[in-house]
């Protein structure tokens, strides 16, 4: 055990008797060490086990050595001061000695201590130097042939070889007694901080063992720096056996990328065993910068046979989000912009509102932001707005009790915000709810319960809610279509995506994803595309966005028979589409846009016989398909026209 908690590690004998006799003067007792470039680190360990709290280090040692121990150090190489001692002594004799210092009085320079400062200093003081520091000790005797005059080393060199390998003097950098008395004050300094945050620390220990949860600290390298007891308990191993070690070969259910690269929290289902729990991701962040993670682990008390059960629930119920945020393909900045802060948004539980056109991917997004969600574990329930008449989607928002209406069921029903308690509510098409169902939303917004139609009990709903239109709302508001104070609840959160045909850069990996998975689908080959048929598809408008996307990949994947596609074939492909609107549009009679897209719809309804091949056939969703019929039929029933 040192008696005195600070050390230095001096490189020969000479400098350690000076250091010792400094220290003597001082009354102070300084462990000193003398060490080689090869043994330091081991001399550094030694002291660092032996109880040191703080280490000076000889120079270049201390490049060395601060890496490899876990106590501060402290480099200590001969200051300006030093070396404009020494260098004002050559300049002295230079002049005494009749060399004219500034016509080509070579001065060596020998030793890593002095480098580049010296020659500053030098310069300054008008001197030409030569560093020489990269030499060999054997090397000294071709020394003499370029060091015209005198040669200056450091500490580390002993005078006596250059000395006698050429006769030119030789005079040597000291590192002054001021110098060592800073080096030891800043030591001083370090070891009373190191105790101050050693204090810090323990008392941080003291508090993470009281907490419930288990915690693990993992460091911008990723390795685990701390455990509590908690978490050695839940995972079932102990403080030596994660300390040290990557977060991914202990915790590989974990992924830290988000939450390290962008200081995103993030919670996310963490196994051990048998045993399952729900694991909160924190950044740890010092000025701004992540500098590492705290994974809060929390006992859920059910084991995985039950969450196996809850997963068959959720998946018999249909009220299960199956997209991740890794689904979502674009290679658009704006559109990655738009992942990020989805990713964000999704770990708070402020409502969401999500625009875009048709196809664009707004239900992905949605069910991605829930499956990223604290709320993750719990349901994803989806309801159209527009596809369901303002009696039904009341009754199937917000249920009712047992003889609210005739045809009610006997025992009554939960509606879907009961439904999707603990989870998340995505209300498709928001823009077309009549002013009196905005009006029962609105509250549901403010006060998070509900009451059943029928009912008069208030029940509250645990829900993140999720909103989507591809209309423009604060239009909406000006024609009186639309509550503003419903629109303010809603977009407290806003993301907007962009139809494909802003976005071109998305068609190649969309169509090769596309292409993977219905290949995987009709058990087909992959299709190639030509450069010609991949220019038509990027130049081609898609108003049905990546759902019309799909379904050409689609018709190509059946159609083709060898597995390239040419312009040709796209072209073909695009107009049965084409055709099929052309077709339909000679037959309808003139009209608004909105009377011959419906004359469209009704008229390919009929030939199909249903809502979804009529969607497949126009290229737009179903939800559209619901949308603008009950949008053309509201209209009409508005100004009363036949
Ligand atoms: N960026 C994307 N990457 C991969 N697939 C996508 C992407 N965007 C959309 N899709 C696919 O396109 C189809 C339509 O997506 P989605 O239902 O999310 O669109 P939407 O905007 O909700 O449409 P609508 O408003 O018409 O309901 C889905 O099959 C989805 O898988």
């Amino acid at each position: 055990m040192l008696t005195n908690k600070i050390a230095l590690i001096a490189p020969n004998k000479n400098f350690t008797l000076r250091a010792l006799d400094l220290f003597g003067e001082w009354g102070e007792k300084i462990h000193v060490a003398v060490a080689t470039k090869e043994d330091v680190v081991t001399i550094g360990q030694q002291l660092s086990e032996r109880g040191a709290d703080a280490l000076i280090c000889y120079a270049t040692f201390n490049e060395t050595i601060k890496t490899t121990v876990n106590i501060p150090t402290v480099s200590l190489r001969p200051s300006l001061l030093d070396l404009l001692q020494c260098l004002q002594a050559v300049k002295n004799w230079l002049i005494n000695n009749g060399k004219t210092v500034s016509s080509q009085p070579v001065v060596g320079l020998i030793g890593d201590a002095i480098g580049t400062d010296a020659a500053a200093v030098a310069a300054i003081l008008g001197i030409e130097t030569k560093n020489l520091s990269g030499e060999q000790r054997e090397d000294l005797s071709e020394i003499a042939a370029v060091v015209k005059e005198v040669t200056i080393i450091d500490d580390n060199q002993p005078c006596e070889p250059v000395s006698t390998f050429h006769t030119v003097p030789c005079f040597q950098v000291t590192v002054g007694r001021e110098t060592v008395f800073k080096a030891l004050q800043q030591a001083r300094e370090l070891v009373m901080a190191g105790r101050v945050e050693r204090v810090k620390l323990e008392q941080f220990k003291a508090i993470m063992e009281f907490t419930g949860e288990g915690i693990i600290a993992v460091d911008s390298r990723r390795r685990i720096s701390y455990i509590n007891h908690t978490a050695e308990r839940l995972l079932n191993k102990s403080r030596e056996q994660i300390v040290g070690k990557l977060a991914a070969a202990v915790l590989p259910d974990i992924n830290l990328d988000d939450t390290l690269r962008y200081g995103q929290t993030r919670v996310a289902p963490l196994t051990s065993g048998d045993q399952s729990f729900t694991c909160r991701i924190v950044p740890m962040l010092i000025g701004g910068q992540t500098v590492g993670a705290v994974l809060a682990i929390n006992e859920v008390p059910f084991s995985v046979r039950d969450k196996d059960k809850a997963n068959k629930a959720l998946d018999e119920s249909g009220y299960k989000a199956v997209y991740h945020f890794e689904d979502f393909i674009t290679a658009n900045p704006f559109m990655q912009e738009t992942l990020e802060a989805a990713k964000s948004y999704a770990c708070v539980d402020s409502t969401i509102l999500i625009h875009g056109d048709t196809g664009t991917g707004k239900e992905i997004i949605a069910q991605s932001i829930h499956n990223y969600s604290p709320r993750c574990q719990g349901p994803f329930v989806a309801v159209n707005c527009a596809a369901l008449p303002e009696s039904l989607l009341e009754s199937e928002l917000f249920g009712y009790e047992s003889g609210a209406f005739t045809g009610a069921r006997k025992n009554g029903k939960k509606g879907l915000f009961e439904q999707a308690d603990k989870g998340t509510i995505f209300l498709d098409e928001i823009g077309e709810i009549s002013l009196s169902m905005q009006a029962r939303l609105l509250r549901v917004l403010q006060q998070r319960e509900i009451m059943r139609i029928g009912g008069d009990k208030v029940i509250p709903v645990d829900v993140g809610i999720i909103a989507a239109t591809h209309r423009n709302l604060p239009e909406l508001i000006e024609k009186g279509a639309f509550r503003r104070d419903l629109y303010h609840r809603l977009s407290i959160l806003q993301l907007r995506l962009l139809p494909l045909s802003a976005r071109t850069e998305d068609i190649p990996p969309l169509v090769e994803t596309i292409g993977r998975k219905y290949a995987a689908k009709l058990l087909k080959k992959t299709l190639q595309f030509s450069a010609g048929a991949m220019n038509i598809l990027t130049r081609y408008r898609w108003p049905g966005n990546v759902r019309e996307l799909e379904g050409v990949v689609e018709r190509l994947m059946i159609l083709k028979k060898d597995t390239l596609v040419t312009a040709e074939d796209v072209n073909k492909v695009l107009d049965i589409s084409r055709q099929c609107l052309n077709d339909d549009v000679r037959t309808v009679p003139k009209g608004t846009m909105e009377e011959i897209e419906y004359a469209i719809i009704m008229q390919v309804l009929k030939e199909t016989g249903s809502h979804e091949l009529t969607a497949k056939t126009l290229g737009i969703s179903t939800t559209t398909i619901w949308r603008k019929i009950k949008s053309f039929q509201n209209e009409r029933q508005h100004f009363n026209l036949q």
